[in-house]
């Protein structure tokens, strides 16, 4: 069957409220209709097409999809060309009217439309046409004016052909084209550039395997620090790219696409780890030489370290490692890592204008890209911010046998926990894909597996490395919390507050008891719904559940070839003819189906075609024919006989319809976000974070510590506003002193000062106090919290004493909002080993001191001037430090974390 013979039928609908004839319109001339008629009736502009309806509508979504329908249901068209209708004004409905209809989108066509447009008008960009099929009807959107559908009819016209056969099923004629395609080479303009590179590309990769240790030591050659003029350390800035044709900025979702989860994933991690330079995130870049070429000289001119993800193991679309070694001449250091996930990580280096540029090329896989980032960019960063720890190892318990190693070391996510003292490992998750964000959920560290050409179980009780990737306090510590005796102890020096009158003494004896009453029934948070990508540090709500399947159709996990598996095939022949391609971000109905002795090649992510039932990796095949030129691959033999449903993930099988993504009450970090952004879930209900108003009362040192108080809140996981209010010398009599704060939502006003001031009688008139409002004395000073519906809390801190304000803002403020930012766990707290000697007695209750980790125990230097990173619960009597000296020397201490350390904790 030739193909030039099939005549293929043209609809050409004209959208437009101003060239529909009506009677107010009579002199309406539909411009662009008339035009593509004559482009394709006289020009042959599509190969074999005519022109057989047209018709011009209104811009109504009902008039629309009935003529739509009426063509493409009665089968007058095999392909439907609208014109108008597209942009962005209210009228605009054609393309909610062809999403409505289509029941496969084709977005590579109007993508294809957009980059083509783009190169004569950024207007393109306002483009919302979109492409799909109905019944056997392709539809295509091209905008209204006549200059731009005609522009965009060229775009389109070489594909229509092929599509249109493979959207019949006409197979005879797909076969043909093909080989045309495959062998005359005389249709070169059609065949996609990726096509043509094949035969010349690796089959193997030329990099070697190394070792993980191997890899960071390379990375810690490199990790040179740099000063600036006046001799501080010098941070790096990091441009951050994800790369592939495959990949979705855009919020809305198309067939086939793949949502970029990974660059903002990245810096998301950089930033959770207080990482101190700049960091930026562009985006995508589409698999082109060019534009790689292009964005990575703009990151070497404007950045000090190029992050990338994607584009780095064996298909021909992976440009990364390629692009830098012989555009860039640049030197790779490695290009793969013996380990699981994330083997194709590679690390670059090159002089750029007299500078040296440093290049962290991470696999695109979300998950590999995750752990990479922890594994390399991370230790690295730290490294030349001048840390001393650069990867937050610990030792741990295993819980359970693990069975069934991978051959390559494996790092799988796990959880850690902490209980009497001991450290556990657990990783009961065994869907541990690299794609499967979801195995990050509910998991805090990665857990170093060995090959299984070491040993072939690892099992329970073996005392395990892991590598913390969050933090620690989302393990269950032990809370001391019960031990403290909050009224009495915290800040002994200080007076309980006596009784006022109307005010009905509520003294409480432990912090738990505290917090419960502030909060429960009185305070109603708040919540929010905000954009998911800005939801760093929030607390979930509600639970959310996918309303998506990810896959949404079988999937390559491999750079291949796509094969139908049949009994004794490999008896038969292992040569197979290659009929097509399948690359990510298209969808199986791209591909026609596959039959025995045929193959599609494949990329990582690819929908799998019709008929195939597993992949080959490009590593376990040779070229068997090439086309005259050597250009196109023809035939290829496949070495080892591969396995059913080999390299192949099922639909749903990351994540599938329905399924629990994140509990409520759930920390949102970078995999919490990336793994909501997988499956397009742009907005979250977040608790809302009250904005703090801190008011300094009376004199100039309540005034310093107002300032202290807010910069140490400032620092914490606190993310609402902190204001501080200028000093009030005098409380006036005027109610109207503190209306201010009722422009927020649940404000929080902080009193630091003089304690008798405002508890003159006049004070519940300024803050609005009613009876129906709870009163609390505490240690340090009183709590008043507002029931009714504007509920305010007023905190007074009755301190000018700057180590107590440390304590009460980490033993108290801090765990009070984060009660009621609807965090789970509001303190975190260790048992820790000091060597204390009994010449240094303790002055407060808790006192400050630093945090260490040696030989697998949590340890504590008191009395440091050191880094200070938590507060020790010390022994109250020189007895009970006498009784705990007598064993061995060590006294077990309860530390509470406190600051970001930089030992092993990503705090809070
Ligand atoms: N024949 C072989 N195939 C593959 C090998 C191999 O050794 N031989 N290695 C596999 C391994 S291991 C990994 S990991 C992946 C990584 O490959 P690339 O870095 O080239 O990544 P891509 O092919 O571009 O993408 C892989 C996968 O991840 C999705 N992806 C990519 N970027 C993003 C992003 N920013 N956000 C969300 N998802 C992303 C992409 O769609 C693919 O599905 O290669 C194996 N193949
Ligand atoms: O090593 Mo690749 O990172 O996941 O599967």
């Amino acid at each position: 069957m030739d193909l030039k013979k099939t005549t293929i039928k043209v609809g050409i609908l004209t959208i437009s409220d101003t060239r529909t004839p009506s009677q107010s319109n009579i002199d309406s001339f539909d411009s662009s209709g008339q035009n593509l008629i004559k482009l394709i009736n006289d020009s042959n502009v599509i190969e074999s097409a005519k022109v057989v309806q047209y018709d011009c509508v209104t811009d109504d979504f009902d008039l629309i999809q009935a003529k739509m329908t009426e063509w493409c249901s009665e089968r007058k068209v095999d392909v439907l060309l609208s014109t108008g209708g597209t942009g962005l004004s209210p009228r605009d409905v054609t393309p909610e009217a062809t999403l409505g209809l289509v029941q496969k989108l084709i977005p590579g066509i109007s993508q294809a439309i957009i980059n083509e447009s783009l190169k004569f008008t950024p207007m393109a960009m306002l483009s919302r046409a979109v492409s799909g099929i109905y019944e056997k009807t392709l539809i295509i959107n091209l905008p209204g004016s006549s200059k731009a559908s005609e522009e965009c009819l060229y775009v389109v016209a070489s594909v229509i052909p092929h599509a249109v056969s493979l959207i019949k099923d006409e197979k005879q004629i797909s076969k043909q084209f093909h080989k045309q395609l495959n062998i005359t080479g005389h249709n070169e303009s059609r065949i996609p550039e990726y096509v043509t590179k094949i035969a010349c590309r690796h089959r193997e990769s030329p990099f070697p395997k190394i070792s993980m240790k191997s890899a960071l030591s390379i990375l810690k050659e490199h990790a040179v620090l740099q000063y600036t003029e006046n001799n501080k350390i010098k941070y790096p800035t990091v441009w951050i790219f994800s790369t592939g044709d495959e990949l979705e900025s855009i919020k809305d979702s198309h067939s086939g696409y793949i949502r970029d989860t990974n660059s903002l994933m990245i810096k998301q991690i950089l930033e959770q780890d207080n990482y101190k330079g700049q960091i930026f995130n562009h985006g995508i870049i589409r698999d082109n030489w060019d534009d790689l070429c292009k964005h990575f000289e703009e990151a070497f001119n404007n950045a000090d370290i190029l992050v990338t993800s994607g584009g780095v193991s064996m298909g021909e679309k992976d440009l990364i490692k390629h692009v830098l070694k012989d555009h860039f001449k640049s030197k790779i250091h490695f290009g793969r890592v013996n380990m699981k996930p994330g083997m194709p990580t590679t690390f670059v280096t090159l002089i750029f204008k007299d500078k040296k540029k440093y290049i962290f090329c991470l696999p695109g896989n979300p998950v590999s890209a995750g752990v990479c980032t922890h594994l390399f960019l991370l230790p690295y960063l730290r490294a030349v911010s001048g840390k001393k720890l650069i990867i937050h190892s610990l030792k741990a318990k295993l819980t359970h046998t693990i069975k069934g190693l991978d051959i390559r070391p494996e790092y799988r996510r796990a959880l850690l926990t902490y209980e009497n003292g001991e450290l556990y490992v657990s990783c009961l998750n065994s869907h541990q894909q690299s794609s499967r964000l979801l195995s990050f959920i509910g998991s805090n560290c990665l857990l170093q597996l060995p090959s299984s050409s070491k040993i072939t179980n690892v099992e329970s009780s073996a005392i395990m490395d892991v590598i913390l990737i969050k933090s620690i306090e989302n393990t269950y510590i032990a809370p001391i919390l019960k031990e403290m005796n909050l009224c009495i102890e915290i800040i002994k020096k200080q007076a309980i507050l006596s009784n006022t009158k109307n005010e009905k003494p509520l003294l409480y004896s432990c912090i738990e008891d505290v917090l419960h009453l502030m909060t429960e029934n009185i305070f109603v948070a708040k919540t929010e719904i905000i954009p998911t990508e800005c939801a760093m540090g929030y607390i979930l709500y509600s639970p959310i559940n996918s309303s998506e399947n990810l896959p949404q159709f079988q999937a390559s996990i491999k750079d291949g070839y796509a094969i139908k598996y049949g009994n004794n095939w490999f008896k038969k022949s292992n040569v197979f003819n290659v009929v097509q391609v399948s690359v990510a971000g298209t969808v199986p109905s791209c591909q026609k189906e596959i039959g025995e002795g045929e193959c599609t090649r494949i990329s990582t992510g690819a929908p799998l075609p019709p008929g195939a039932n597993c992949v080959v990796q490009v590593e376990d095949t040779l070229v068997k024919t090439k086309s005259s030129d050597g250009q196109v691959e023809i035939t290829i033999a496949i070495l080892n006989e591969p396995k059913l449903f080999e390299n192949i993930r099922s639909i749903g099988s990351d994540i599938s319809i329905g399924q629990r993504l994140l509990d409520q009450n759930t920390v949102l970090g970078p995999f919490e976000i990336a793994l909501l952004r997988s499956v397009g879930c742009k907005d979250v209900e977040v608790y809302k974070c009250p904005s703090i108003h801190i008011v300094a009362c009376d004199d100039n040192s309540a005034y310093a510590i107002s300032h202290k108080l807010k910069n140490m809140l400032k620092v914490s996981d606190f993310k609402g506003n902190i204001f501080n209010q200028s000093i009030f010398k005098r409380l006036t009599k005027s109610p109207k002193q503190f209306d201010f704060v009722f422009d927020y939502d649940n404000p929080i006003i902080i009193f630091c000062g003089n304690v008798d001031e405002f508890c003159n009688d006049n004070v519940e008139s300024h803050i609005h106090i009613s009876n129906n409002t709870r009163k609390i004395s505490l240690g340090f000073g009183r709590m008043f919290i507002g029931i009714e519906e504007k509920s305010v809390v007023f905190l007074h801190i009755n301190t000018s004493d700057s180590e107590s304000i440390y304590n009460c803002v980490h033993l108290f403020i801090l765990p009070f909002l984060r009660f009621i930012t609807g965090r789970k766990k509001i303190i975190s707290s260790i048992k820790t080993k000091c060597n204390m000697s009994s010449e240094y007695l303790p002055i407060d209750k808790f006192e400050k001191a630093e945090l260490h980790y040696e030989n697998g125990d949590f340890k504590v230097t008191c009395f440091t001037m050191n880094h200070q990173s938590c507060l020790v619960n010390m022994p109250s009597s020189f007895e009970e430090i006498n009784i705990k000296l007598k064993r061995e020397n060590i006294t077990e201490l309860d530390a509470i974390v406190t600051e970001n350390s930089d030992c092993y904790f990503i705090h809070y």
